[in-house]
């Protein structure tokens, strides 16, 4: 192993001699971190990186000032690059022609043969497919939720587009891929009304209409890249090969040896905060999968099936287990993220995972991401939604869900709510109610100040507060806690100040999710469950509260949870997972064991082959590990005995087991990644709730949004609790009480309340 001087990295964070004086950035360029600029070769930068400083070849180091011009941000704090403002549009075809060397008749028939041959494969696995609906069970794969938004032909289409491109590169000895282009099959956005929709589409089409950018954010648009990935096959095949040559590491190998199962409270984010994060975790991204139904490990658990549906990559389980051995497991059930079709002209021949959600933070687990998804959930009736509604308890619960499998069978009640996975966690559902609640609230208090506004209008215009106030709770409240202070400025994640427009919006910024962001930074979140929710009347086991919301009948159930959430320490964010979510996460009926989302999210990371966590670390500025020693002398041994090689280390390995930023909850490699694509969701978001009207067809008027900036996460809970005169709150609604944070009822004057006032015709 090479031990590297790591202060000297190009691009390091604080390094004195990092920028060359003078060399600020030319016109119509702007300094950016290397990951907000779209339109530079990242990963020839990560690579050059990848060498320890004295082994660059000398050929290469000229590009440190030209090509990658160098700059300051935060005082110099930071080292960003020069980027241009416009960037040149991609996919633009330069990449050279096939036809220069192979005729367009023989590129015809090496396609419409590799077609054929991946038409017989997936013919194969389509036979043996059950008639089962697929739409349908949280059990009979153990996971995942069913799912209404994609239809399984585009599914299919994608994952034969995949195969044909497999096998394209076998009968061309992969000298064809890279340059093929298909451009009868570009996929083309709708035509957008130039600006002129007041409200957001549910799907997050036409946010951008700048030609090509139509389908930027919307449900089913395939994932963006921060890097490349590390395909085995440059196509789609997993990544499970070491650097070395062997194989990774079994995923759950990883996680029973790295993670254990130990209390360690947060000082000062409560469970609320946990909470909040996996509700904007579902309404931003949901990984579609290729099949729910399909099973990729034998009934017993004992051995992987033979010949399995080709999505599948189950997760090897040895026989000496600390914990599954017991129950004679061998095999977690994994079934791979679908892929888009390979329509998208500027794409390159490989897989892209796609979200079923939109990818703005647009309020989608609320009001469902199509419109028979929505129509289902409106009440058709004075803009609200559909609700359960006990007027004695005063206790308005979203209706239910009467769908076979939605929730446990144990379960006397489950719930439908905008996304399908809300009756995972008991407290979830306490989410789900909170912003049920307040959208019904609105258009009650809108109908009544305006009699003659129709159903639509109430229900339009209720959502669009309720985005605007989560929009504000969640770069106003929450995520300034998960990036801490720093990432925060050096992302401009700010607020407008009070009364005055943002212009925000970059047409340029595409907000879609990045493969990486989804299947590894944002689920920090999985290190902070608690084992145990401490409920009024004693704690309860949180996998006992998995699919099942049962107690949400209990006239103060509601009141109660969210003053328990608000009053119990999250966990950390570190290597120490919950059994609930390592070994009993969705236990079949009938079993003692359930599986392990911490070696899902590496399997996920695997199956996006998202590259290893050194690569993102570089391409943070920050210097990677040369070797097992830079990692904390605690886990530096661990990895030396899992891994090969530091630069095999899984992206969520490693960047789990970073300590967390000044501040923050996250290590510096996810708090980069997390403001990076929260800075994307708000520069790419033409209707983010504070950007006025020279962008913005929905802006608020400045009254208005003066209001919505006033509103706090302490303002939704005491707006929509069962019994305000007796419901307290922290003013600082994700952070533990503290002398400065000290429970308040809700009916004081410290509460803001919003005056819809502003909203009276
Ligand atoms: C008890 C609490 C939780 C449970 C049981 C849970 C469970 C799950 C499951 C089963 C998946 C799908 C895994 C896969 O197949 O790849 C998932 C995905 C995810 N979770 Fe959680 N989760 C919890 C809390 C959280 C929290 C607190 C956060 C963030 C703060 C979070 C963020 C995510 C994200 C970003 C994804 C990826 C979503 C996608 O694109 O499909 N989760 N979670
Ligand atoms: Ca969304």
């Amino acid at each position: 192993e090479v031990d590297g001087t790591r202060s000297s990295d190009l691009l390091a964070q604080g390094s004195a001699n990092a920028t060359i004086p003078g060399s600020e950035c030319p016109p119509e360029s702007s300094c950016v971190r290397l990951l907000q600029c779209p339109d530079i070769d990242r990963m020839s930068i990560v690579r050059y990186l990848s060498r320890p400083p004295h082994l660059r070849p000398p050929s290469e180091r000229r590009w440190e000032n030209s090509v990658w011009r160098r700059c300051t941000l935060m005082n110099g704090e930071f080292t960003g690059i020069c980027c241009r403002k416009h960037p040149v549009t991609d996919g633009d075809a330069k990449k050279p022609s096939l036809l220069s060397e192979t005729s367009y008749h023989k590129q015809e028939q090496l396609l419409r043969r590799a077609e054929k041959i991946a038409f017989r494969e997936l013919q194969k696995f389509l036979a043996n497919d059950s008639a089962e609906d697929d739409a349908s069970s949280n059990f009979h794969g153990g996971l995942p939720f069913p799912d209404d938004v994609l239809p399984a032909e585009m599914v299919r289409e994608g994952l034969q587009d995949v195969l044909t491109w497999q096998a394209l590169e076998r009968i061309s000895n992969g000298t064809v891929v890279e340059h093929f282009q298909r451009p009868k099959r570009c996929l083309v956005g709708p035509a957008c009304e130039k600006g002129h929709s007041r409200y957001r589409r549910l799907d997050g089409r036409c946010n951008n209409i700048e030609p090509g950018g139509s389908l930027w954010g919307a449900a089913g648009y395939p994932m963006e890249r921060l890097l490349p990935p590390a395909y085995g096959d440059g196509i789609w095949a997993p990544r499970i090969v070491a650097y070395s040559g062997r194989y990774l590491p079994s995923a759950r190998k990883l996680s029973s040896t790295l993670f254990a199962d130990l209390h360690h409270p947060h000082a000062s984010c409560n469970v609320l905060f946990m909470q909040f994060g996996q509700f904007l975790a579902h309404d931003f991204s949901r990984n579609k999968v290729i099949k729910t139904s399909a099973k990729c490990c034998t009934e017993d658990g004992t051995s992987r099936v033979k010949d399995a549906f080709p999505g599948c990559m189950p997760i090897p389980v040895s026989s000496g287990d600390d914990f599954y051995s017991q129950h004679g497991v061998r095999c977690l059930h994994f079934m791979r993220s679908a892929v888009a079709p390979m329509r998208d002209c500027g794409s390159v021949g490989h897989g892209r995972q796609m979200s079923s959600v939109s990818h703005f933070i647009d309020g989608s687990a609320i009001y469902g991401t199509s419109d028979k998804q929505s129509h289902d959930l409106r009440a058709h009736e004075g803009g609200r939604l559909k609700s359960l509604f006990h007027r004695r308890f005063h206790n308005e619960l979203p209706p239910l869900d009467r769908t076979k499998d939605a929730c446990d069978p144990a379960a006397d009640v489950c719930f439908l709510t905008g996304d399908g996975r809300s009756n995972q966690l008991i407290s979830l559902v306490a989410v789900h109610t909170l912003f049920l609640r307040e959208h019904n609230r609105l258009a009650r208090e809108l109908q009544k100040l305006n009699p003659h506004w129709k159903d639509g209008t109430l229900f339009q215009e209720a959502r669009r507060i309720v985005i605007a106030q989560l929009q504000h709770i969640v770069y106003g409240e929450y995520l300034p806690k998960v990036v801490g202070p720093q990432y925060a400025s050096l992302y401009r994640l700010h607020l407008s100040a009070p009364g005055t427009y943002s212009e925000f919006y970059h047409p340029h910024t595409n907000p879609s999710v990045s493969s990486e962001f989804t299947v590894a930074a944002f689920r920090f979140g999985h290190s902070t469950v608690p084992s145990k929710l401490d409920l009024k009347d004693g704690p309860v086991v949180t996998w006992h509260t998995f699919l099942n919301p049962t107690r949400f009948r209990e006239r103060t159930f509601y009141d109660d949870l969210l003053s328990t959430l608000q009053h119990q320490p999250m966990q950390s964010v570190d290597e120490l997972f919950s059994a609930s979510i390592t070994h009993f996460l969705n236990v079949k009926p009938g079993k003692e064991h359930g599986t392990d989302l911490a070696a899902i999210n590496i399997q996920r990371g695997r199956d996006h082959a998202v590259r290893p966590y050194n690569d993102y670390r570089r391409l943070g500025g920050k210097p990677g590990a040369y070797s097992f020693d830079d990692f904390a002398p605690d886990v530096g041994p661990k990895l030396r005995a899992l891994y090969a090689h530091p630069d095999d280390v899984d992206l969520y390995v490693g960047g789990i087991l970073e300590p967390p930023v000044e501040g923050g909850v996250v290590g510096e490699t996810f708090a980069e990644m997390i403001a990076d694509q929260f800075s994307k969701f708000q520069r790419g978001d033409r209707y983010f709730y504070s950007n006025g009207p020279d962008s913005n067809p929905g802006h608020f008027t400045l009254p208005q949004l003066k209001e919505i900036q006033r509103m706090t996460m302490a303002s939704l809970i005491c707006g929509n609790a069962g019994e305000p005169h007796q419901m307290h709150v922290l003013v600082d609604a994700f952070a533990l009480p503290h002398d400065n944070n000290r429970p308040i009822v809700c009916t004081a004057p410290e509460i803001p309340r919003l005056d819809l006032s502003w909203w009276k015709d």
